[in-house]
């Protein structure tokens, strides 16, 4: 039986190029494409087709960012699935980026300027909001919801005689410092994306203390810095198109400027062919 893998965010960006580079490596998978938007769903099943006319693709309604969504999108993959070998773990948002300027310039200058390169520490903050649910937007889009999805597929995830991945697009921003147990949806503080990465680093490494005896085996990947939406909102995207020559210079001292979303992608597409990688 061909392979089932459900990608979320999968319409733009990393999780686009994802599924792009799945279908390269293996084009009789039955890929599943969990959007917030099916009109950018539908545009991107297209794009994916142009390439791949054979492919298995399916659509799923999926507002990761609210526990009703995702409570309705488990139980319809459910109905759909006997299995899933593949969750990809992916959208994820960066609301109200600002860069501290002061402290680019002050880390340009400092021993610590490759790593500032790599994972932005000190540099961005966001601006949170609570959502309908009456969560953080941030933990619950790139934490919460992908967690509840998780358990409510454990029934196809966790299944005798089979192997299942969760996979996390987690990010190398992601900083313990920025995580608190006593405010783990960072109600308080002013880096709710780092600390969203850093507690889906923690949920990861719970995942597998609890479940590999299932064969369910849960991983982080960082794709490095991407030029995305999520980008082009902390900075426009022709700023980033005039700055790229700076871009690829710094490359040659962090490999973590990957800058396009199929390098990316490339970092977590690997797992299907069942090879380990190192980041
Ligand atoms: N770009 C980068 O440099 C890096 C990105 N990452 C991570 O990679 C992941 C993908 O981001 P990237 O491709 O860069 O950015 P994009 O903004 O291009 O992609 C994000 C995807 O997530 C979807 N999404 C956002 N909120 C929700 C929601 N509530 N429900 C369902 N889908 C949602 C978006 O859908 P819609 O189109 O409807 O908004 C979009 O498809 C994120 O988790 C991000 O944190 C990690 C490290 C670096
Ligand atoms: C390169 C230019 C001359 C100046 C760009 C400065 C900053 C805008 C970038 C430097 C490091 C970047 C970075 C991210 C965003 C843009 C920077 C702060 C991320 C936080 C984007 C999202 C992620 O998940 C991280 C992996 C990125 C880490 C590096």
């Amino acid at each position: 039986m061909e392979k089932v893998i459900l990608v979320t965010g999968a319409n733009s960006g990393i999780g686009l190029a994802l599924c792009e580079r799945l279908l390269c490596e293996d084009s009789r998978l039955q890929l599943c494409l969990a959007c917030r938007n099916m009109q950018r769903a539908e545009a991107a099943r297209s794009a994916l087709l142009t390439s791949h006319p054979d492919a298995h693709i399916d659509l799923l309604h999926l507002d990761v960012g609210s526990v009703r969504s995702v409570l309705h999108a488990a139980h319809k993959v459910k109905a759909r699935y006997n299995r899933l070998d593949y969750l990809y773990l992916n959208a994820g948002i960066m609301p109200n980026p600002q860069i501290d300027i002061k402290a680019f310039f002050k880390g340009l200058f400092s021993s610590n300027v490759v790593k500032m390169f790599a994972t932005a520490e000190g540099l961005l903050t966001q601006q949170d909001r609570v959502n309908k649910d009456g969560l953080q937007e941030v933990f619950a889009t790139n934490l919460f919801g992908h967690f509840v999805l998780v358990r409510e597929l454990d029934s196809i995830l966790c299944q005798a005689g089979q192997t299942s991945r969760v996979v996390w697009t987690s990010s190398s921003n992601a900083r313990r410092s920025a995580f608190s147990l006593e405010d783990v949806q960072h109600r308080l503080g002013t880096e709710p994306y780092a600390s969203s990465k850093y507690a889906s680093d923690l949920i990861s490494l719970a995942l597998n203390r609890h479940n590999n005896s299932q064969g369910l085996y849960s991983s982080v990947i960082c794709p490095g810095l991407v030029m995305t939406n999520l980008t082009y909102g902390i900075l426009p995207s022709f700023f980033w198109t005039l700055i790229m020559p700076i871009m690829y210079l710094i490359r040659i001292f962090t490999h973590t400027f990957t800058l396009t979303p199929y390098n990316g992608a490339g970092a977590l597409s690997p797992w299907i062919r069942g090879q380990s990688i190192t980041v």
